[in-house]
């Protein structure tokens, strides 16, 4: 089973990014993605690529088999009245990468027949590498399975719970920023003891890959591949050492429970 036509509805920083996905994964032709934005200037790249491009939602929903809603919180519910006239249990699946925007919300705009995708993917899905956590209560059979495997084309995915969407959304959306954010320091750090910013950059990035590439094909706990770094009176422990006395893991922790907690106040503007 796979949808034959995909269309998001807002294409921004998100909607754009699952678009270029898609095409790159030739999972399905760009002619059977369709995007929408208010300004359709600004999607001139999409259209470039093939893609259907328009500012009508309700061409694109009744065009789409699978609607992907990418707009900001307070935008959905006008989006799902919008759409809702064309919509039907059998022809569509709706899915929300929408923060904070529960099954239960959406199911009081489009109802309960419509099977409604919680997807929280992150930005690396533009190069098929994003971390998506999928969760849905109404999902008809085969349609889980469905969503795994579009997914998968563009990173991996997994079925997660509903109650954990919002925990997914920091771990793996904002955790994207927290990742580059790492790269950003450690970049500066290689400038001051005499990388070029260039080089420095590059040096920290491939590292930050070979450290995930790592853990992601050993299956091995960080902690044992750090003991393989740790040389004993070494450079290495006394770096790590210096960083945890100054609150490295732990800002890590205290920023990821913030942006949890943020979470509930991004979910009031639905
Ligand atoms: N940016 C990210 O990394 C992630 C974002 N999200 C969620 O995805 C959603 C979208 O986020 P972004 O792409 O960052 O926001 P964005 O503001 O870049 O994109 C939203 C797009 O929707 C368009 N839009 C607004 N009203 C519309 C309408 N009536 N018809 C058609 N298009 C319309 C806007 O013009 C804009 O281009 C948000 O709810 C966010 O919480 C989830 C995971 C990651
Ligand atoms: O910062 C935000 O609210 C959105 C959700 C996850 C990534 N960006």
């Amino acid at each position: 089973m796979k949808p034959t036509h995909i269309s998001i509805i807002g294409g921004g920083n998100l909607g754009v990014a699952i678009a270029e996905g898609l095409i790159s994964s030739h999972y399905i032709a760009p002619s059977n993605i369709t995007i929408t934005r208010r300004n359709v200037d600004k999607l001139s790249k999409m259209s470039e690529k093939g893609v259907l491009v328009t500012h009508d939602n309700l061409k694109a929903a009744s065009r789409g088999d699978l609607i992907i809603l990418a707009v900001k919180p307070y935008q959905i519910k006008d989006i799902m009245e919008e759409i809702l006239p064309v919509l039907s249990a059998e022809q569509h699946i709706i899915a929300s990468v929408v923060t904070g925007v529960t099954l239960a919300d959406m199911r009081s705009i489009i109802g309960h027949d419509i099977p409604a995708f919680r997807v929280m993917p992150n930005t690396a899905i533009a190069i098929r590498e994003s971390m998506t956590c999928i969760a849905s209560n109404n999902a008809k059979t085969g349609q889980e399975q469905m969503m795994v495997e579009l997914f998968k084309q563009l990173g991996d995915a997994v079925m997660i719970d509903e109650q954990l969407m919002s925990a997914s959304t920091v771990l793996g959306a904002c955790g994207i920023a927290y990742a580059m954010r790492f790269i950003r320091a450690a970049t500066q750090g290689g400038i001051e003891i005499g990388f070029s910013s260039e080089v420095s950059q590059k040096i920290a990035m491939q590292t930050v890959k070979g450290a995930a590439s790592l853990l992601l094909e050993t299956g091995n706990h960080p902690e044992y591949e750090i003991d393989r770094v740790t040389t004993p009176k070494g450079c290495t422990i006394a770096g790590l050492n210096e960083m945890e006395h100054q609150g490295f893991s732990s800002s890590l922790i205290k920023g990821i429970q913030t942006s949890y907690g943020q979470i509930a106040d991004i979910a009031k503007e639905f």
